[in-house]
C-alpha cells in the first residue's frame, strides 16, 4: 500500500528553478509516469521522491506520512536506474540477494525470495553468473530482480531501458508492463520516450522546463493535448501544427482552406494528426506539392511543406508518386484541434 503525495513540491538550485511547484497524487498501485525532454526535471523529482535530493519547496507524503526528512533508506522505495549499478564480483544470486542482507531481512528467506524474483524476470538459468557474462537486457533484468526482492512498497524507475538497443526495449518493456500489473505495487517512471509513457502508463505527467504541462491517461494526452508542446511531443508523428488565421469561421494559411472553426478572427495554431486525415477525393482543405513520401510498410506518409512546417498524412500503403506532384488532403474541422496563437494553450474541447 502506498499512495503518495506531491503538494506544491518545488526544487531550486540558487536562483535556477528545477522543479517548479509539483502538485499530484498518486494512487496506490498506480503506474504513473513522468515524461518530457532532457532537462524538464523529472530526475529531480523522483530523486526528491527517494529522498536522494532535498526539497526546496512544499511536502511529499508517503502513505499521508510527510518524508521531507526521512532518509531514503526509511521511505520503503526502490530505484533502477538507466545504469545497472550492480556488483562486478559477485554473480546474479549474490546480487540480488544483496538488499536483504543490508537490510538484516531474516537469512532463512533470502533464498526464497530471491529465487521468487529471478524467476519473475526469467533470470532462473543465469544465477551462477556475474554481470560481465550477461548481455545488456539480462543485467537490467538483474536490476529489475534486485528492486522486486525487497517487496517496497513504491518503485522508482529512471530511464532503465535507455542502455538497451531498440528490441530489446520493447521486450524488456513488455515485461515492465507485466511486473507492475503481477506485483501491484505504485510505480514511478521517469522516461523521455513517448512511447514508453504511452504503452506503460496509468498516467502520464508531460514536464517541460520544471513544470508541469499535463497530467492525463495516455489516450486524454493523445487526443486532448493541452498545449502545443505537448501535442508536438506525443505521437509518432508528432500532431501536425500549423500557423495562420481565422478569418470568418475560416482557418486559412498557405495552401490551407479549412472552414467551420469555431474560434473567433485572429491568429490560431491549428493541428490534426496524421491518422486522422486522408487524401482528398475532389478539392481538400490542404492543396500543395508532395515535399516527400515515406513508405512505412502497413501505409504510406505523405507530406507537404505549409508555411515553414511539414505536414503530414497517413494515406493507403498501396499510394504512390512523385516528390513534386500536387496533391490534396482531407482535413474536415472536426478531426482539428485548436490552440491559441501566443501561448499554445488548447482552445475548447
Ligand atoms: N545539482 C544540480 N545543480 C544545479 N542544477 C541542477 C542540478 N541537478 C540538476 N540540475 C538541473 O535541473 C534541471 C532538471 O534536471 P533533471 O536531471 O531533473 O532533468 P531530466 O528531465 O531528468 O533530464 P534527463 O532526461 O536529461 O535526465 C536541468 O536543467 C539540470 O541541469
Amino acid at each position: 500500500m502506498a499512495e503518495i503525495q506531491l503538494r506544491n513540491v518545488g526544487k531550486r538550485w540558487g536562483s535556477f528553478v528545477g522543479v517548479h511547484n509539483f502538485d499530484l497524487t498518486i494512487a496506490d498501485r498506480e503506474f504513473l509516469v513522468l515524461l518530457g525532454p532532457s532537462g524538464c526535471g523529472k530526475t529531480t523529482t523522483m530523486r526528491m521522491i527517494a529522498g536522494l535530493e532535498d526539497v526546496t519547496e512544499g511536502e511529499i507524503l508517503i502513505d499521508g506520512k510527510v518524508v521531507n526528512d526521512l532518509e531514503p533508506k526509511d521511505r520503503d522505495v526502490a530505484m533502477v536506474f538507466q545504469s545497472y549499478a550492480l556488483y562486478p564480483n559477485m554473480n546474479v544470486y549474490e546480487n540480488i540477494r544483496f538488499p536483504l542482507k543490508v537490510r538484516g531481512i531474516d537469512p532463512a528467506t533470502h533464498d526464497e525470495k530471491v529465487r521468487r524474483a529471478s524467476a519473475m524476470v526469467e533470470l532462473d538459468d543465469f544465477l551462477h553468473r556475474k554481470p560481465a557474462e550477461l548481455s545488456g537486457g539480462q543485467r537490467q533484468r538483474v536490476a529489475l530482480a534486485r528492486a522486486i526482492v525487497r517487496e517496497p512498497n513504491v518503485f522508482l524507475m529512471d530511464e532503465p531501458l535507455s542502455n538497451l538497443d531498440a528490441k530489446l526495449r520493447v521486450s524488456t518493456r513488455a515485461q515492465i508492463k507485466n511486473l507492475s500489473h503481477e506485483l501491484a505495487v505504485t510505480t514511478i517512471y521517469v522516461t523521455h520516450d513517448q512511447i514508453e509513457a504511452m504503452t506503460l502508463a496509468d498516467r502520464v505527467v508531460v514536464m517541460k522546463k520544471g513544470i508541469v504541462q499535463q497530467v492525463g491517461s495516455p489516450t486524454d494526452i493523445y487526443d486532448r493535448p493541452a498545449n502545443t508542446f505537448v501535442a508536438s511531443f506525443i505521437g509518432s508523428p508528432a500532431m501536425n501544427l500549423i500557423e495562420g488565421r481565422v478569418e470568418g469561421g475560416v482557418f486559412r494559411a498557405q495552401h490551407v482552406d479549412i472552414p467551420g472553426i469555431g474560434a473567433p478572427d485572429g491568429p490560431l495554431t491549428l493541428g490534426f494528426r496524421a491518422e486522422d486525415a486522408g487524401l482528398a477525393t475532389g478539392q481538400g482543405q490542404i492543396t500543395a506539392p508532395i515535399y516527400t513520401l515515406e513508405l512505412l510498410g502497413d501505409a504510406t506518409m505523405i507530406s507537404v511543406r505549409v508555411g515553414g512546417a511539414l505536414v503530414s498524412v497517413k494515406a493507403d500503403k498501396s499510394f504512390r508518386a512523385e516528390i513534386g506532384d500536387p496533391v490534396s488532403f482531407s482535413v474536415p474541422s472536426e478531426i482539428c484541434h485548436l490552440f491559441e496563437a501566443g501561448s499554445g494553450a488548447r482552445i475548447g474541447d
